[in-house]
């Protein structure tokens, strides 16, 4: 088998510097953060002739109180991802491989610290933390919809009424409503994200109710799924689609439900890639979920009672997709 290798396999001298070039990259990454020279290679700054640093797309997305529709500083995802409960958590997936649990099976995280996110264990364990994740949700949540408003018009034409399942604190619902005044938002949250929304029950076209997407989904034309099924494994997938199914009309009354995650290998090549894949790895170590393919989001969706879909629109590492009913 050695042998065989050997001669399929001749790299070229080009090829060999660069692998071990890239092996150097990446073995090193963990310098990266630690010089504005290497943050600047990496892409993270932009470096000028005159030997200075300046913003780009990216550090831009970094500096408080930054606006791009709204509030858009990412720097709660940053600290977040690298605290160290997310450090950790993914240090432990090793032994976690090699255990065997009696009953439900917990993800990594659980298993490392003993709670759950968004959960009120991850409260009681550090309040701060568990801010810090509602945070990074929030500005994840900002980040996701400007683009989707702006490029897929054709979702919210003809909509009346709109329920936005796992909501969080509403950021998604209002930027709709302010894109389509028309439309009558419901935002579903759990009693412990809807506790600390600072707003009135009733706010405007925007309506806030607490509860369990696995019970009820308030009713409503059409229901939004944005980064919420990743969360979960196909079984608590195909649960959740199938309340879904029932808090919408039929497909010919213009019943629909809008799912907002990532379809992996929907890009095919290059960092986009290899950011759905290590979305997927953060799935596996936070939760009880993952990321799917178009083949995993068509089985769950006909499991869940569906009778087709379209992927209307891939945007960026993600795609929006109508299922209906
Ligand atoms: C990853 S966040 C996504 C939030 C938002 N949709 C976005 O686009 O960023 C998942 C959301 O689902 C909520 N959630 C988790 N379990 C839930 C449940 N059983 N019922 C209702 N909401 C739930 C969480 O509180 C959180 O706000």
């Amino acid at each position: 088998m050695a042998g065989q290798a050997e001669k399929v396999f001749v790299p070229t001298d080009d090829e060999l510097l660069q692998a071990q070039s890239d092996l150097w990259r990446h073995s090193l990454c963990y310098l990266t953060p630690m010089s504005l020279r290497c943050l600047a290679t990496a892409g993270v700054f932009t470096s000028t002739d005159a030997g200075t640093y300046r913003l780009n797309p990216l550090s831009y997305l970094l500096v408080d109180g930054v606006r791009i529709d709204g509030d858009a500083s990412q720097t709660a995802i940053v600290r977040a991802a690298a605290s160290r409960y997310y450090v950790e958590a993914a240090m432990g997936l090793a032994d976690w491989f090699r255990k065997d649990f009696d009953g439900p099976v917990p993800s990594p995280f659980e298993d490392v610290h003993g709670a759950a996110i968004f959960e009120e264990s991850m409260a009681l364990l550090d309040p701060e933390m568990d801010q810090l994740i509602h945070d990074a949700v929030a500005a994840h949540d900002h980040m996701g919809i400007g683009p989707v408003l702006r490029q897929c018009s054709e979702l919210f034409e003809g909509l009346e009424t709109l329920t936005d399942c796992g909501g969080g604190d509403g950021t998604t619902a209002r930027s709709i409503v302010e894109a389509y005044p028309h439309i009558k938002c419901t935002v579903l949250d759990l009693p412990k994200v809807m506790d600390k929304v600072l707003l009135p029950a009733e706010e405007g076209a925007v309506k806030y109710v607490s509860g369990d997407l696995f019970h009820v989904v308030p009713p409503a034309q059409a229901v939004l799924l944005k980064l919420v099924l990743h969360f979960w494994s196909d079984e608590d997938c195909i649960k959740i689609l199938a309340q879904c199914k029932k808090a919408v009309p039929p497909r010919d009354a213009g019943g629909k439900v809008i799912v907002i995650d990532i379809v992996l290998g929907s890009v095919s090549a290059g960092p986009m890639l290899e950011t759905q894949h290590l979305m997927d790895m953060l799935m596996l170590v936070m939760t009880r979920g993952r990321q799917r393919e178009e083949k995993d989001w068509s089985d769950i969706f006909t499991k869940a009672g569906f009778s087709g879909y379209k992927i209307v629109k891939k945007l960026g590492a993600r795609a929006v997709i109508e299922v209906y009913p």
